[in-house]
C-alpha cells in the first residue's frame, strides 16, 4: 500500500527565494505529525503544496499514491483541511453551512456533528459573519473532522479556541487518530498542546526538516548535560553536536544532539567525572535548536 503522503525532492520559493529546499519525507498511516517551525519558516507553504494547491518548482508530493496535483474528487473526499484562515461562507448560517457541505460528503458522520454541534456551542441559526473567530475555528474544525476522513490536515487550528475548548479538540483528534487510523499533520505555535498528541515531529528550519522521525526519539536525542569538571573540555565528544554550552567555575552545562544513553559511561569517564542528564520537553527543545 502506497504512504498516505510521501514527499520527494520538494523545493518551492517566491520571487527567487528559497521556502522550501529539497524535502523529502513520508507519512503513514495512523501518524500524527507536529509540524514545527518559527514564524515564516514554511509551514503553510509545505500543507498547501501537500494538498496539491500549488505546483512545486521542484520535486511533488504524493497523496494516497497520486500525484497532490492530480487527486480527483474521491481522494479529495478523504481529506479533512483545517487552513489557516477559515474558508467559511459567510452569509449561510452554521446549520446550512454544515448541511451543505454534508451533502456532498459520503461519509459525513451527523452524530459526530451533532455531538460537536452541542459540546461546542455552535450557535447553529447566527449568521457565520457574525460568530466569534473562536466559534468560527470550531464550525471549520468540524467541516474537516465530521466526514472521518484518511487524512486530517490542520494548519493552526487551535489558535482562537479557549483552553476548555483546546482541550475538547485535542482529545478528539486522539479520538479519531486511535479509532480510525487516520493520518494527521497539525501545525500550532502551541507546543504543549502538540506534545500531548503527536508521535511524530516535522520541524522546519533553514528550509528543510531539520527533525522528521518519532517525538520519543527527538526527546532522546536532544538533552542537557550537567556535570562538573577541572580539566578542559575534549574538542570533541563521541559524535554529540553541541548547542549551546553554560559554565559557571567548574560547573557545565551542555545542550547536545545525537545524545545516544550508551555513552554516559565512556563520557563520564573521559571527563572523570559524574553526568547527570536531563530530558527536555518539545518547546525546549525547539527554543534550543533555534538559538
Ligand atoms: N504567495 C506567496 N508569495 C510570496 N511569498 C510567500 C507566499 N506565500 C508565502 N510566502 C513567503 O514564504 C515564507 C513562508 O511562509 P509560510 O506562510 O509558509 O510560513 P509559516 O511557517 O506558515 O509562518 P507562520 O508561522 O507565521 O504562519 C514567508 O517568508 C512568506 O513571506
Amino acid at each position: 500500500m502506497p504512504a498516505v503522503i510521501e514527499v520527494n525532492n520538494l523545493s518551492r520559493h517566491f520571487s527567487g527565494r528559497s521556502v522550501l529546499n529539497q524535502l523529502q519525507a513520508t507519512a503513514a498511516e495512523g501518524d500524527v505529525i507536529a509540524l514545527l517551525g518559527k514564524n515564516g519558516a514554511g509551514k503553510t507553504t509545505l500543507l498547501e503544496t501537500i494538498l496539491g494547491f500549488a505546483v512545486p518548482q521542484h520535486g511533488e508530493v504524493r497523496l494516497f499514491g497520486t500525484a497532490s496535483t492530480e487527486i480527483g474528487a474521491r481522494e479529495k473526499q478523504q481529506i479533512g483541511f483545517v487552513p489557516q484562515q477559515d474558508e467559511l461562507l459567510e452569509q449561510l448560517t452554521p446549520y446550512e453551512q454544515l448541511e451543505l457541505f454534508a451533502r456532498f460528503q459520503p461519509n459525513w458522520d451527523p452524530k459526530l456533528a451533532d455531538r460537536l454541534c452541542s459540546s461546542w456551542e455552535i450557535p447553529l441559526t447566527t449568521r457565520i459573519n457574525k460568530l466569534s473567530l473562536g466559534q468560527r475555528q470550531k464550525l471549520s474544525i468540524m467541516l474537516a473532522l465530521c466526514h472521518n476522513p484518511r487524512l486530517l490536515i490542520l494548519d493552526e487550528p487551535v489558535a482562537s479556541l479557549d483552553p476548555l475548548a483546546r482541550r475538547q479538540f485535542l482529545t478528539e483528534l486522539v479520538n479519531i487518530a486511535a479509532d480510525q487510523q487516520t493520518t494527521i499533520i497539525f501545525s500550532s505555535h502551541i507546543v504543549t498542546d502538540m506534545e500531548r498528541v503527536a508521535n511524530k515531529v516535522w520541524l522546519l528550519k533553514d528550509q528543510q526538516l531539520l527533525w522528521q522521525g518519532e517525538l520519543d526519539a527527538l526527546k532522546e536525542s536532544v538533552v542537557r548535560l550537567h556535570f562538573s569538571s577541572t580539566k578542559a573540555l575534549p574538542a570533541t565528544l563521541h559524535e554529540l553536536k553541541v548547542l549551546h554550552q553554560q559554565q559557571q567555575t567548574t560547573q557545565y552545562t551542555l545542550t547536545v544532539t545525537n545524545w545516544q544513553p550508551q555513552w554516559q559511561a565512556s563520557l563520564e569517564q573521559l571527563l572523570a567525572t559524574d553526568i547527570r542528564v536531563e530530558y527536555l520537553n518539545l518547546e525546549e527543545i525547539f527554543l534550543e535548536l533555534h538559538r
